[in-house]
Order: C-alpha cells, then structure tokens, then sequence
C-alpha cells in the first residue's frame, strides 16, 4: 500500500470520527429516551421478537418516529432484528438492552439518567476553564449547580434519590462479580464497615452471600436516613474524615476516586483506626488505570471515567498501580495485592 493510499485511508477514518464528535450526545440521549419509554422492558416481556406495530401499540408511539430510534439502536447493537415470517422482522432483547431494563436485576439505567440527567450534563460546559485554572478550586459541576456534588444531593432529593440509585445499580453489577471473583476476601471477616457505602446496596448483598458478616453501612447522615434497613446490617452516619465505625474490615468501593491523594491518605488512615491492627484489612474496589492500554475499549472507558470525575467531584481521579501503591504505603498500608473482577474494576486488598 502506498503512501497516498495510506493518508487517504486515514483522513476518511478521520472524518467518519469527527461525525462521531459533532454527535457524540445522540448516543446516550437515544438510550436515555428508549429507557424513558421502557422499550428494552417492553421487548423483553414480550418474549419473541416483536414486530415494531405492536412495539408501537405498546409503548403508545408514533410508529415512524420509534421506527427510526429502533433503526439507530439495532445499528449500535442494542436490539437484534430477528425475522417472524418471510414478510415481518420484529425486535428481540441482547445483554446490552438487558442493561437497560429499569429495575432489572444487571439494570444501568438510573446510571445512565443520572449522566444524561440536567444537572451532570451542565457541568461539561466547564471542563475548558477547569483544565486551564491552577490549584482545586471548584469543580465544573459546581460551576453549573452551584453546590458541590454531595451537598447538592443534600438539598434536593430527586437528584439524590437518582444518584443513590445510580450508585446502587452499579453496586448490583460490581458486588456480583467480586463475589464470583474473590469469594476467599471475605473468609474470616466478621464485621464489614462499608465506607461510603450509599444506600446499602451493596452491603446487603455481601451480607447475603457470606452471611457470616455483621455488616455496617456509612455514609453521611442524609444518605443513610433513606437507606435500607435489614436485621444484619446497622446504618451508621457520620464523615469519613472524622472517625470510622470498628470493623475487622473496611469496604470502600468507588469511594477514593472522588477524592485526591491527600485526601484519600486522611480516610484510609481513618480506616486503619477503625480496623484490628493484625487481623485487619481494607478492601478497595476501584478502576486500575494501565498506562499503556489506554488504546484499547477497557482502557478507554477507564480515562472516560477518569475525565468525569474531574468534572463531577472536585479533586476525584482514577489511579494506576503506581498511584495506588502511594496512597495506600503513605496511609500505612505495608502489603496489598490487585485482582481484576470485571471490565473497569479490581479489588485490592491491603493490610497494617
Ligand atoms: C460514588 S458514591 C459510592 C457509593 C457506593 N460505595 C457504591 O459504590 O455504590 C460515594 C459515596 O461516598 C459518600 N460520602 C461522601 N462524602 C462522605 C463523607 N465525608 N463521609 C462518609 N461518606 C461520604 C457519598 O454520600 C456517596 O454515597
């Protein structure tokens, strides 16, 4: 191949990605309306592939207006067209649409409404002036909203609500695969401190599955009034930069990544007050970036979420080994060992 065959090649990529760019929004906005209607709900209580006049009849659409939404979804291969008869094709559910199934059991949509949701979409208008200002003055979400993300959720409940359930989503699917891929981190783990543990998602199913563990959910006052209540779990509120509830153990799952190095060093040392100084240890379940991947999907989607915390939280980062290694050796954490449980997370555990 020749050097001009080359450069066109590339220029054409080039072009199609720059279409990306200019609508890059249509993507999470059609999966944001197909969650509002309850299209992947629809699909998959129907069963069998479902032609669109009766997706249409269901969902209560303008037929040609759904057809084209459809069209763009069986593209980016959320839906799969099956054919019914030799004349009509209907629409049949795959894992990705099963990932937009409000309430369903793997559900991501109140992560997705969330993210698609006024108040985070607003904050993407600031990240230029974030990049260029120096030190950790506000974050772009503040710029937008006027109040820091976890005092916003203080004052108003819908959006506190839809981030709880967010984060519960998420737990859903990154509690699964830690108890399917490191079972062994809970032998012996009598009490559970789940720091920062939001509505308690995440800690009844741990408790569920070793049920072993008396469990304590913390979070500050606000988000442990609304969470869960259960006979083996004790909801406890306070701040994580004060004091720490005793626990054998600390949870801490995508907790750190809203805080920088400083910051992250004051919880853990909190931690290590609150756990036995032999038995004890904390179990860190985070994203690990790997610098020289970032060119593959997992990689990518690690530096996607990398770029949101800096615009969500204030000083929030994702770390690599190496600025693991740091935080958790500055909070005097001596031994620690990593295992990927999933696309974007690994757990780490780390012992005094
Ligand atoms: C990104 S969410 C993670 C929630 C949960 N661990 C999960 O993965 O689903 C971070 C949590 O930290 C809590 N948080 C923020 N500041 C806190 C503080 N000072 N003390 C205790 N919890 C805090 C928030 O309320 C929120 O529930």
């Amino acid at each position: 191949m020749g050097d001009m065959e080359v450069t066109i090649k590339e220029e054409a990529r080039a072009e199609i990605k720059i279409w990306n760019y200019v609508l890059g929004y249509v993507k999470i906005t059609v999966v944001k309306c197909a969650i509002e209607l309850g299209i992947a709900d629809v699909i998959e209580n129907y069963g069998s592939p479902m032609p669109l006049s009766e997706l249409a009849t269901a969902l209560r659409c303008e037929p040609s207006r759904l057809h084209r939404i459809m069209r763009f979804m069986v593209h980016d291969r959320i839906f799969k067209q099956e054919p019914i008869n030799q004349h009509t094709i209907g629409f049949s559910s795959t894992p990705l649409s099963r990932l937009l199934i409000k309430g369903g059991e793997k559900s991501m949509a109140a992560f997705i409404l969330l993210m698609s949701g006024p108040a985070c979409l607003a904050t993407w208008h600031s990240l230029s002036a974030r990049v260029l200002e120096t030190g950790n003055n506000i974050s772009p979400f503040e710029v937008a909203n006027g109040k820091d993300l976890w005092s916003y959720a203080e004052a108003n409940p819908d959006f506190r609500e839809l981030f709880n359930n967010a984060m519960g989503c998420h737990a859903r699917l990154t509690v699964h695969a830690t108890i399917e891929g490191c079972p062994e981190v809970f032998n012996g783990v009598e009490s559970l401190v789940d720091v920062g543990g939001g509505n308690g998602t995440a800690l009844s199913l741990l408790v569920k599955a070793f049920p072993w563990i008396r469990g304590i959910n913390f979070d500050l006052p606000h988000v442990v009034a609304v969470a869960a209540t259960s006979d083996s779990i004790e909801n406890v509120g306070g701040d994580m930069f004060m004091s720490i509830p005793n626990a054998d153990a600390a949870f801490l799952m995508c907790v750190l990544h809203d805080w920088d190095d400083e910051e992250c060093i004051k919880i853990l040392k909190k931690c290590r007050e609150a756990i036995p100084e032999d038995k004890g240890k904390v179990v860190i379940v985070e994203a690990v970036l790997e610098e020289d991947k970032e060119d593959d999907e997992i990689g990518g989607v690690g530096l996607m979420l990398d770029t949101a915390l800096m615009a969500i939280t204030n000083k929030g980062k994702e770390r690599t080994l190496k600025e693991w290694s740091y935080v958790l050796r500055q909070s005097g954490f001596t031994r620690f060992n990593v295992k990927p449980i999933c696309a974007v997370r690994s757990v780490i555990e780390a012992y005094p």
